[in-house]
This record gives C-alpha cells, sequence and structure tokens, in this order.
C-alpha cells in the first residue's frame, strides 16, 4: 500500500517512521510519502490560505496548490483521498477495514477553517473521497487524525502483524469491546487473576470472555448493542 501526506506541516507526520509502521516501511509493506502543500506555491511567501468567501473568522486552504499536489501525485480511480474532518463520517474498525483493501490513500490534511470545498468536489471526480473524523471534536488539523487512521489500517494489513491470531479478539472486531486481560503474576496488590483463567479449560475461557466482553459493552458502549448495530441481516438460528 501506498500512503500519501498532504499537509502544510510535514514535520507533525514524523512519527509515521517510529514505531509499527516504520517497520512496516522497511519491510516494504507501505511506501510512505509525506508532501509539504508549499511544494505546490508559486509566490513569494508561499501562500496556502486566504479569507473566507462570505466573512467569519480564520482562514480557509486555497484549492490551488492540492489541485496541482493531486495532478503531480497521479491522484486517480485506483487512489483513496481521505479528508480528515470533524465533519466526516466515523472512523470505525470498519472503515478501517475498509481502507485497508485500498491500493493506495492519500491523506489531505486541513487546517485553519478547513479546505476549500471545491477540492474535495474536484478529487470527487477523479478518485474515491472520504471525509473522515475521528470523533465530535476539533482539532487544530487533520494530521493527529491521518497518523490515527494510518495506524489503525495499516497494522491490519496481511503481514503486518508479527501473529495475525492477535487481531482476532481485539476491540469492535467482532462487535463487542475486548474483554479484560492478565498475565504473570497470579497474584499483585492483593489482587488475584480470574481462576477460570487458569484452568486450562479452554471452552470455560472462551466462555468467560464472551460474557466479560458483553457485560464490559453493555456498561460502556450500549449502542454497539442495539438491535440496529448488530442486525446485519443475517437469519437467527432459532434454537429447535
Ligand atoms: N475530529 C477530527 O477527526 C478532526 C480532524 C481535524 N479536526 O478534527
Amino acid at each position: 500500500m501506498r500512503l500519501d501526506y498532504l499537509t502544510i506541516f510535514p514535520d507533525y507526520l514524523a512519527p509515521l517512521g517510529l514505531s509499527l509502521p516504520g517497520k512496516a516501511v522497511e519491510s516494504g509493506l507501505i511506501d510512505v510519502h509525506v508532501h509539504d502543500l508549499r511544494e505546490w506555491t508559486h509566490d513569494r511567501h508561499r501562500t496556502v490560505d486566504d479569507t473566507p468567501y462570505g466573512g467569519g473568522a480564520g482562514m480557509v486552504l486555497k484549492p490551488e496548490p492540492f489541485g496541482e499536489a493531486f495532478e503531480a501525485l497521479g491522484v486517480d480511480e485506483h487512489t483513496t483521498v481521505v479528508f480528515t474532518t470533524p465533519s466526516g463520517e466515523p472512523f470505525t474498525q470498519r472503515l478501517a477495514e475498509e481502507l485497508a483493501t485500498r491500493q493506495r490513500l492519500v491523506f489531505a490534511c486541513g487546517r485553519y477553517e478547513g479546505i476549500d470545498q471545491r477540492v474535495i468536489d474536484h478529487a470527487r471526480e477523479v478518485a474515491e473521497v472520504r471525509e473522515v473524523s475521528l470523533g465530535d471534536y476539533v482539532l487544530n488539523g487533520g494530521e493527529v487524525a491521518a497518523l490515527a487512521i494510518t495506524e489503525a489500517v495499516v497494522r491490519l494489513l496481511p503481514g503486518f502483524m508479527g501473529n495475525a491470531e492477535s487481531l482476532v479478539e481485539e476491540s469492535h472486531t467482532g462487535g463487542l469491546l475486548e474483554y479484560p486481560v492478565y498475565t504473570k503474576p497470579p497474584v499483585w496488590d492483593g489482587r488475584e487473576v480470574p481462576m477460570v483463567l487458569r484452568s486450562g479449560d479452554h471452552g470455560l475461557v472462551a466462555a468467560w470472555r464472551q460474557e466479560q466482553a458483553r457485560r464490559r459493552t453493555a456498561e460502556r458502549r450500549p449502542d454497539l448493542l442495539a438491535p440496529s448495530a448488530l442486525d446485519d441481516g443475517t437469519p437467527i438460528e432459532r434454537a429447535v
């Protein structure tokens, strides 16, 4: 997978070379390119923003640099352009799984009051476009969201995680939050590891984990248990 990032603060994306994504770059699993949007400005001040039409506070990122950047980067029908914005669709594990199937992601990181709408409209004509939000809050720019989305997506790529099994029972993978986990020592701070986990009975352990996942989900994210969330149309097997 090729990943491109358009930003006016390229240093903000330095973490891409560390930890997990860095390993994936070295192995050739992903090909990462961070671009300073100012590369596509032509005035002395390398201007990327201007005041909003219709008035209002703040500045808006101009369309020309993005348009030239998309052209230079060869953004086409094989590209998914991800605009990270608080006004986007919610980023979920399901969307991470979807983006992990793409051959190329181009992240357009907004700043200030956002990116001129014509950039998004233009991108839709030449590529797949997803406007994505990490959550219902506003960041100073789209770079942090691009990093978070990158990590969630890249770790799903085949061959990225040393043990693919570790992806199986994670939070949100099966629609539930992950169960509590424990490791040695068996007692710490006067707190004992649940005996079932030390029973060696895999069936009991699996049942306990499923129950814990459901209980945790019901307590913290009842919305995930709502019928619409779980109803994917699969007919329910009736006990006979
Ligand atoms: N909530 C978000 O994803 C976001 C992106 C930029 N600002 O906020």
